[in-house]
């Protein structure tokens, strides 16, 4: 297995067959819906809120509600559908999870999709948590997550999974691979390749995109959708805590294994950081469409299957010769 990460691959254009980047297509389907990009805000209570989650939802773009409100969840649920948008939440795999998947069912309430959300997913509890959503909520469509092997994909779609999430320590405030000494942090992009081989089905990378450009690389190595933290912290609508120093906005981005999430220093994978204030996130939205426009132009297609298909080059760690954003 070759190993490499995003800042080792650089892709290969093809001939343009668009007049303009305009022209280019970013939609892309998961399950029964389709959404303007393949593009996830990750399931933390400093990315996403319930009104975040509306706005998204209203647009046309995919979210997923993190599951640290538990108790918001089915009125969530309920709100959406009289909105007539789609409701996606988080689970966890404890007891009372079972009790609230059941409770949700005994009240006809379905959410459209539901992502368990747990650290280690190659695991009995998630694949026992997939086999009971599809016994109560049959029609919901399944993410479960997170893994890193192809082993894990395999078993987690075989226990009735509609989608796996790929990524164990990549993200920008994890220290799972300092703790533990595992993961996929720094060869993430090659994990999501090696998975990808063994998915039947849709497979979401999640953790380690440091620019739009590393969008187009996820599509190219395998993925779906692909589940991004830190690139949309820091805005108005992000839910972190705004903080003023010296006339520099900046807001906070933390863990959901923190110890600022978890109320306690218990089993503890995740930090805390300020990222600078990045304003209307409307605006980064509407350039990562662009970015991912013009790499659509550049893969010399018209929508996003163009650039699963691209030929590329690793160039270990050089593309930036030196050079950040
Ligand atoms: N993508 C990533 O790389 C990572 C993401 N996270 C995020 O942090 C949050 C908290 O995650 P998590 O700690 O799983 O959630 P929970 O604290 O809800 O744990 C879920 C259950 O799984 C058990 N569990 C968790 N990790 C392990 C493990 N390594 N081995 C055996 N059992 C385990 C827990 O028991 P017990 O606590 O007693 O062990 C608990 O019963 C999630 O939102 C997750 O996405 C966290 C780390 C890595
Ligand atoms: N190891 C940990 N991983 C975490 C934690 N909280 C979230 N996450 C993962 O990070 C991604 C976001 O990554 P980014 O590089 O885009 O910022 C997120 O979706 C989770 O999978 C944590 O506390 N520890």
């Amino acid at each position: 297995m070759k190993i490499f990460d995003y800042e080792d691959i650089q892709l290969i254009p093809n001939k343009c067959i668009v007049s303009s980047r305009s022209e280019c297509d970013t939609r892309v389907t998961l399950g029964n819906h389709q959404f303007k990009m393949p593009v996830v805000p990750a399931n933390m209570q400093t990315i996403v809120d319930e009104k975040l989650a509306i706005w998204l939802a209203e647009q046309g773009y995919f979210y997923i509600m993190h599951r640290f409100e538990p108790n918001r969840r089915a009125t969530f649920i309920k709100e959406m559908s009289d909105k007539n948008l789609i409701s996606s939440i988080s689970v966890g795999v404890k007891k009372e999870e079972y009790c609230f998947v059941t409770e949700l069912a005994a009240n006809d309430l379905v959410p459209d999709y539901v992502t368990i959300d747990i650290a280690h997913g190659h695991a009995n509890s998630v694949i026992e948590m997939i086999q009971h959503i599809k016994k109560e909520l049959p029609t919901t469509f399944v993410i479960a997550g997170n893994v890193g092997t192809p082993e894990a994909v395999r078993e987690l779609e075989n226990a009735g999974a509609d989608a796996t999430k790929v990524g164990i320590g990549p993200g920008k405030v994890c220290i799972t691979k300092l703790k533990t000494g595992f993961g996929t942090g720094g060869w993430q992009l090659a994990a999501v390749h090696h998975c990808s081989k063994a998915a039947r089905k849709p497979l979401i990378a999640d953790g380690g995109i440091r620019t739009h450009g590393d969008i187009a690389k996820s599509l190219r190595f395998g993925a779906t959708m692909v589940m991004i933290g830190s690139l949309f912290a820091g805005h108005d609508e992000s839910p972190g805590e705004l903080i003023e120093e010296d006339g520099v906005k900046m807001k906070e981005y933390f863990g959901s294994a923190s110890e600022y999430q978890k109320g306690e220093r218990k089993n503890v994978e995740g930090k805390k950081m300020l990222l600078p204030y990045k304003g209307s996130l409307a605006d980064t939205l509407k350039e990562m469409e662009q970015d991912l426009q013009s790499a659509i132009s550049y893969a010399g297609g018209t929508d996003i299957e163009a650039i699963r298909k691209v030929d590329y080059v690793i160039v270990k760690n050089s593309i930036f010769n030196g050079d950040r954003i």
